[in-house]
């Protein structure tokens, strides 16, 4: 099976190009498609901000509503969006539910391809959220930043967090704690740049599943930095994501450059 990546679309916007890959993947056993905005550059090197897109999604989201290349050409900086699930599988029952299965895996972990090396940073959307905080805080010394739009972050205390976990990894609820940010938080808040994380205050979600508080207070209790930034009437929608997009590709940019 080729699992080098071959190109399956090519479109040019802010004067830099959205490209998407499709390429075997031996992990998942599966064909896989993710997409990269690369900005205009003469020298054909950026830094790289990782985005991990929530459930229901794949890795068209985030390229076709967030708006984030206008920013990300000004910058300098390339976007890589993978599609968060593996799709074809016929898995027994991976469609009965819209929150957990096909077009809604729930992120543990995220392997950079071997030779993809460089400077980077990492962000996300809910349950992508989730993955951005979690991959972060386990790799400080690979990710120069984390952001996040309404991130899922105490999973193990929401019913999304617990669906997943369950059929992941068992009811062993000790083992759950190290996929869950506001656990990982006191083990690593030797973070540098300053945790970004932009929430609505009319998202549908806020309260049973993504729970900004406990990760605030967390962060507190072992003085990690957050800016955690309550945007009133704003849901949980892309709509969301496009207002502010900016203000985080920015806050990337600033990490990726020192
Ligand atoms: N079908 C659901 C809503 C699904 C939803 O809002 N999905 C979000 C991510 S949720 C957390 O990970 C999303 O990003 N959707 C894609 C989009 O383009 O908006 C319902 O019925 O409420």
């Amino acid at each position: 099976m080729e699992t080098k990546p071959t190109e399956i679309s090519s479109s040019k916007m802010f004067e830099g190009y959205n490209k998407r890959y499709k390429h075997f993947s031996p992990t998942l056993g599966c064909s896989m498609t993710f997409h990269i905005y690369f900005p205009p550059s003469p020298s054909h090197k950026f830094p790289v901000l990782y985005w991990l897109s929530g459930l229901t999604c794949s890795d068209e989201n985030f390229i076709i509503k967030s708006g984030a290349q206008r920013a990300a050409s000004a910058e300098g900086v390339a976007l890589i969006a993978p599609d968060t699930s593996p799709r074809g599988l016929n898995v027994e029952g991976e469609a009965d539910s819209w929150d957990f299965g096909v077009g809604a895996g729930f992120i543990l972990m995220l392997r950079k391809r071997s030779g993809r090396t460089g400077v980077s940073s990492i962000s996300g959307h809910s349950m992508g959220g989730h993955g951005a905080l979690t991959i972060y805080l386990k790799n400080l010394d690979k990710y120069k930043s984390v952001s996040a739009f309404a991130p899922i972050v105490n999973p193990t205390n929401c019913p999304w967090g617990q669906k997943a976990f369950t059929n992941y990894l068992g009811n062993e609820k000790a083992a759950w704690e190290e996929y869950d940010a506001t656990h990982l938080i006191s083990k690593f808040h030797n973070v540098s740049a300053t945790i970004l994380i932009d929430q609505g205050q009319d998202d549908k979600f806020l309260h049973d599943q993504l729970l900004p508080h406990r990760f605030e207070e967390a962060c507190k209790s072992v003085n990690a930095p957050l800016l955690l930034r309550l945007q009133p009437g704003y849901d949980h929608s892309y709509f969301f994501i496009s207002t502010f997009i900016d203000d985080h590709i920015r806050h990337h940019a600033q990490a990726l450059k020192l």
